[in-house]
C-alpha cells in the first residue's frame, strides 16, 4: 500500500491546485518553458497561437495555451534556486501523484522543461548578444545538501571546492542531452556556475566586498578536459539536479546579458532575449 502523503506535506488549494503553482493537472502541458521574471511569460505566450489558461500566484505567472495543435505551458519561476525546488516538487507532483487520493502513481510521467534565462558570461569570447546552453550546471548553493546524492561524477564541485576553498562541495548535473540535441549549432555551450545570489556570490561588488579574492579570474581559467565554466546565473543547477532525481528532460538557456570579463551590459538586452525565445520555441515546438 503506497503513503498517503499527508495534508501538510502535499499541500493543496481549495480549489484542488498545488500550493504554490496555483496549478491543476490539466492547466499543465508536458513541454513546460520556464523563466525567472514574471513580466517574460507574456512574452513567450505573445508567439502561441491561442491562450487558454492564465493564473499567477506569488511570483509563479502560468499561461498555457496551444502552438498549431500542440498543447505548452510557460511559467515564471522568481530568482533562486530555492523557487526552483518548489517549481519543479509541484511540477512534478502534478504529473506523478494522484492528488485526489495523495499516492504516488504507478506509472511514470516525464515533463520536458527548457529554462529561458539571462545571464553573465565569465569568458571575454562569449560576447554579450549570445546565446548559451548549459551542459552542466554547478551549484554554489546548499539545496543538494537535503536530497540524495546525484548519480553523475562531480569533479567541477570537487575542483571549485578546492581553489575557492569552499567549506561545502558545490554538487553538479547535467543538461537533457534528448533536448541540447534538438538545438542549433549556434548556441554556445557551457558549463553554468548557478549562484546564492547576485553580487558577491557572483564577483559584484557594491559597497560590500566579497570574500572571494578575485573569484571570476580564479574561476574562469579552471579546465576540465578542454573545458572551461562559461557563465554566471542562478537556478540552472536546481534544475538539473531535481531533474535528475525527479526523471524529468531540462535544458537551461541563457541569453548573455553581461560579460563579466570585459564588464559590458548588453544594451540590446531585450533582444537578446526574444532572439532566445523565438529559437527555443523553434526547436522544441513541432511548428
Ligand atoms: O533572467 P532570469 O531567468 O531571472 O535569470 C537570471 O536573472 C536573475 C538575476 O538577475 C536570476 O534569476 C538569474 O538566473
Ligand atoms: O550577470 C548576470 C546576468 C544575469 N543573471 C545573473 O545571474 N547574472
Amino acid at each position: 500500500m503506497s503513503r498517503i502523503i499527508p495534508a501538510s506535506e502535499l499541500i493543496l488549494n481549495a480549489d484542488g491546485s498545488v500550493y504554490h503553482l496555483h496549478l491543476k493537472p490539466e492547466n499543465l502541458a508536458s513541454l513546460v518553458f520556464t523563466v525567472g521574471d514574471p513580466d517574460r511569460v507574456e512574452l513567450v505566450s505573445r508567439y502561441f497561437d491561442q491562450i487558454d489558461f492564465k493564473t499567477k500566484k506569488r511570483e509563479f505567472v502560468t499561461h498555457t495555451g496551444r502552438i498549431g495543435s500542440e498543447k505548452v505551458t510557460v511559467m515564471s519561476t522568481g530568482m533562486g534556486t530555492d523557487n526552483i525546488e518548489i517549481l519543479m516538487t509541484e511540477l512534478d507532483a502534478l504529473v506523478n501523484v494522484d492528488l485526489q487520493n495523495r499516492i504516488l502513481k504507478t506509472s511514470h510521467t516525464p515533463l520536458q522543461i527548457v529554462r529561458l534565462g539571462t545571464s553573465g558570461a565569465m569568458q571575454e569570447d562569449i560576447p554579450v548578444g549570445s546565446l548559451l546552453a548549459s551542459e552542466k550546471a554547478v551549484g554554489l548553493d546548499t539545496l543538494m545538501q537535503f536530497y540524495p546524492e546525484l548519480s553523475e561524477s562531480q569533479e567541477w564541485g570537487i575542483l571549485l571546492q578546492e581553489k575557492l576553498n569552499l567549506g561545502f562541495t558545490p554538487y553538479q548535473a547535467a543538461a537533457s542531452e534528448y533536448l541540447m540535441n534538438q538545438l542549433p549549432e549556434d548556441f554556445f555551450r557551457g558549463i553554468t556556475l548557478t549562484c546564492p545570489g547576485f553580487y558577491a556570490p557572483q564577483g559584484r561588488s557594491i559597497r560590500l566586498k566579497p570574500k572571494l579574492d578575485q573569484m571570476i579570474e580564479r574561476i574562469s581559467k579552471l579546465e576540465i578536459e578542454g573545458k572551461r565554466p562559461t557563465n554566471f546565473e542562478m537556478e540552472t543547477a536546481g534544475y538539473y539536479a531535481m531533474g535528475q532525481l525527479l526523471g524529468h528532460e531540462v535544458l537551461s538557456l541563457n541569453a548573455i546579458v553581461a560579460n563579466r570579463i570585459t564588464g559590458e551590459f548588453d544594451k540590446e538586452a531585450e533582444k537578446t532575449v526574444d532572439t532566445m525565445i523565438r529559437a527555443a520555441l523553434k526547436s522544441f515546438t513541432k511548428k
